[in-house]
């Protein structure tokens, strides 16, 4: 299919949302449905597109619900005849491909699709046009799936900046488990301790608690239908993280034996190879980021000056992670750059009176 130019967002909630913005930059007319009118009005105002007409047929519906309302939506548009091709972002593959086809949906216009990309924010207030650039974008055909559909999704992946990732269903939710599921449970589990942790202990919290838990905020409700929709791969890495945990416990509590630490040590040494496998921006290698930290005033316009002066220095600032100390009118921004531009940054930072720890 040439030129996508019109499509329709059912599910105007933060993923549905950040879909039809990054869509309306491409200028692609975009309708808007929710069954919820205040995060459907919401939408419109953000200029996510306008309110779908019944009858109005589009050239793809993405379907952006919660996973176990995907197949019922389907099927209801396929019953209108609203679109030519029909794809979905739910978090989980192999569900809604089930229930699809056994409520009788047409298969051959249906790509599932998942965008590998979102926050720990829900709701179209949350929503960015910039999610998805250079992030994976899973799609799983079938051998039912009509070539052109899966062209037309290539091309709507194309359009919001995201990577294609062309993958089996049972394969994709298997994947998910490892990279996303069964780590969304881990921090919920770690943020749980904070739930009645001592004032003083939250007020020693650091970066890496908050790396740690970032995702555990995530809307509760949706989680669940997520990890009921893949309970059993699921299921499985957990159960490798409990047995991975409880032999960490057990080693500590004979911390006073060498060998009980050591497989504290080799436990430390897998994750240490682990984290270092994770791809890096736009999917390729992971790329080894080296720190500057810079005290920064807790002012307006403290951050603008600071990227100012590494926009004139002509470094990149790849990431930026800000930690404010308790109390304090302080805090410390933590700037990525490539390792090379280090020395130039740091110099340029001090010749303009900036505070380098
Ligand atoms: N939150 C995230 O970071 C990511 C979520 N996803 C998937 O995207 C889908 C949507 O998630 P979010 O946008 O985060 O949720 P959200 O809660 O922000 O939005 C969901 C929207 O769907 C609407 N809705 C629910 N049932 C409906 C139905 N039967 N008909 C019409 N509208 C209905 C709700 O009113 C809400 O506006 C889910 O399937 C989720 O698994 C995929 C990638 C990332
Ligand atoms: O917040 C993050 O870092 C995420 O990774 C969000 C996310 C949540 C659910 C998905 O199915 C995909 C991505």
């Amino acid at each position: 299919m040439s030129g996508l130019e019109s499509v329709l967002v059912v599910g105007t909630g933060l993923i549905g949302t950040s879909i039809a913005l990054a869509l309306r930059e491409q200028g692609v007319a975009v309708h808007l449905a929710d069954r919820d009118e205040g995060s459907l009005r919401l939408a419109r105002e953000l200029g996510a597109g306008v309110e779908w007409a019944e009858g109005v047929r589009v050239d793809v519906a993405v379907i952006a619900v919660p996973p176990h309302a995907v197949a019922g939506r389907l099927a209801a548009l396929q019953k209108e005849g609203a679109a030519r091709f029909y794809t979905d972002v739910a978090s989980v593959k192999a569900l809604p491909l089930r229930e699809a086809a056994s409520l009788g949906c047409d298969l051959t216009s249906y790509v599932a699709g998942h965008p590998l990309a979102g926050r720990e924010r829900s709701g179209p207030a949350a929503a960015r046009a910039d999610i998805f650039l250079g992030r994976p974008w899973a799609l799983c055909p079938t051998e039912e799936t009509s070539p052109d559909a899966v062209e037309a999704m290539y091309g709507l992946v194309k359009l919001c900046g995201g990577e294609a990732v062309r993958v089996g269903a049972e394969e994709h939710d298997r994947a998910v488990a490892i990279v996303s599921h069964a780590p969304h449970v881990t921090a919920s589990a770690v943020a749980a301790r904070l739930a009645d942790a001592p004032a003083t202990a939250l007020g020693l919290a650091g970066p890496g608690v908050r790396d740690v838990t970032r995702i555990a905020a995530g809307d509760p409700r949706l989680w669940t239908g997520i990890l009921s929709g893949n309970a059993l791969p699921v299921a499985e890495v957990l159960e490798a993280v409990a047995a991975d945990l409880a032999a960490a416990a057990a080693a500590l509590r004979e911390a006073a034996d060498p060998g009980a630490m050591a497989r504290v040590t080799e436990l430390l040494h897998r994750g240490v190879t682990g984290t270092g496998r994770i791809p890096g921006k736009h999917g390729g290698p992971a790329r080894a980021y080296a720190t500057v930290q810079v005290i920064i005033g807790d002012r307006p316009g403290e951050l603008a000056r600071l990227f100012q002066v590494a926009k004139e220095a002509g470094v990149n600032i790849e990431d930026v992670r800000l930690e404010h100390a308790p109390g304090l009118p302080l805090g410390a921004a933590d700037l990525s750059v490539q390792p090379e531009a280090v020395p130039r940054l740091s110099e340029a930072l001090r010749a303009h009176g900036w505070h380098l720890p």
